[in-house]
């Protein structure tokens, strides 16, 4: 079942004296109860500018955001601030979310929903953010202390409860391990799973990191220069990647037990979203582009029941297939 419906949405950033930066370019996606939804792109692709958008930190210049059925971001209000309790967003940097001067347990009891009576007891509100330590593997001990007590992961978990507190519908998780070391990451990302599945919460997981996502992710969006450009079930994206950009993105992880695989990054640079380039957008970095990717712009199209991909060499056969048919 969707629950979080994002339609159409374009994100511009107007500095003054420079040219218009199309962040998000008309990007729809949906997210499920209780799925993990993977956004990956090289840097600059928008994925933050998207989420940000998402949750209302962001003024949308077109499009609109649907939480269970209802629109939380109408068109022309302007930039707000996480104003849905049913979305609520995690960062990369824990602490700087985190108020240096406050004790843990007040500011995830900031999250917490008033009961019936208008408001809770100290002593419920205490209880339910012990509750929500619990929830995140931390003792409820933790909650009399202040963030510089915290190591990166643990101040992490501090935000998932925060977030957790308003009983979000979806969260969205901008590179919410990116800073943490490998064996912290895993476990930061194995509680995330954990919670969308015991609560039945979306989760958007955007990360630059494909192989961290695909131990994670349900689905993964692809996202070049303000579009999304392939959605899949991650296994697929992998197996078989429909998109070219994809397909150069799983092409540059390195493989596991594969030794003589060098990986490969996508060739070339992420064009300047200012002024992005005619046809698909894809096509000066496409080693398959031919005439038409010059000049026409590809929608994207559903492609094998749940998957999708923008590229002209769909539904008739993407890189996986290309290469093969080579192969043979
Ligand atoms: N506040 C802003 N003002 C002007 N341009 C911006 C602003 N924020 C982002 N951009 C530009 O918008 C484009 C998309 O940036 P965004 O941060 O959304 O991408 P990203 O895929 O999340 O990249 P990263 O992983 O590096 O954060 C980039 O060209 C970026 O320079």
């Amino acid at each position: 079942m969707t629950v979080l419906d994002v339609n159409d949405v374009v994100v511009d950033y107007k500095v003054s004296g420079r040219p218009v930066v199309h962040a998000v370019a008309g990007v729809s996606l949906q997210v499920g109860a209780g799925e993990i939804v993977g956004l990956v792109g090289e840097s600059g692709c928008g994925k933050s500018s998207l989420g940000r958008a998402i949750v209302g930190l962001e003024k949308l210049a077109r499009g609109s955001v649907t939480l269970d059925g209802h629109e939380v971001t109408p068109l022309g209000r302007g930039a707000r601030p996480v104003a849905d309790r049913g979305l609520q967003m995690i960062f990369q940097d824990p602490y700087s979310s985190l108020n240096p001067r406050r004790r843990i347990w007040r500011q995830i009891a900031d999250g917490l929903p008033a009961d019936a009576s208008g408001a809770r007891s100290a002593g419920r509100r205490r209880a339910a953010v012990n509750e929500l330590l619990d929830a995140v593997g931390l003792a409820a001990s933790a909650g009399d202390r202040f963030p510089h007590e915290f190591s990166g992961g643990q101040r992490q978990r501090i935000a998932i409860a925060r977030a957790l507190a308003a009983q979000p519908a979806v969260i969205v998780a901008d590179e919410p391990v990116s800073a943490l070391d490998a064996s912290t990451r895993a476990q930061v990302s194995n509680l995330i799973v954990q919670i969308a599945r015991d609560r039945g919460m979306g989760v958007l997981f955007i990360s630059h990191d494909l192989s961290g996502v695909r131990h994670m992710a349900d689905r993964v969006a692809v996202m070049y220069l303000g579009r999304i450009v392939e959605t899949s079930p991650t296994e697929s994206l992998w197996s078989e990647p429909l998109h070219p950009y994809s397909d150069a993105l799983v092409k540059a992880i390195p493989q596991l037990g594969l030794t003589a695989t060098t990986p490969v990054a996508p060739r070339g640079e992420v064009p300047d979203p200012s002024s992005p380039p005619a046809g698909c957008r894809f096509h000066p970095r496409c080693p398959l582009a031919f005439e038409r990717c010059l000049t026409d712009d590809p929608a994207l199209v559903t492609v094998e029941g749940s998957r999708e991909a923008a590229c002209w060499l769909q539904p008739a056969g993407g890189p996986a297939r290309e290469l093969a048919l080579l192969e043979a």
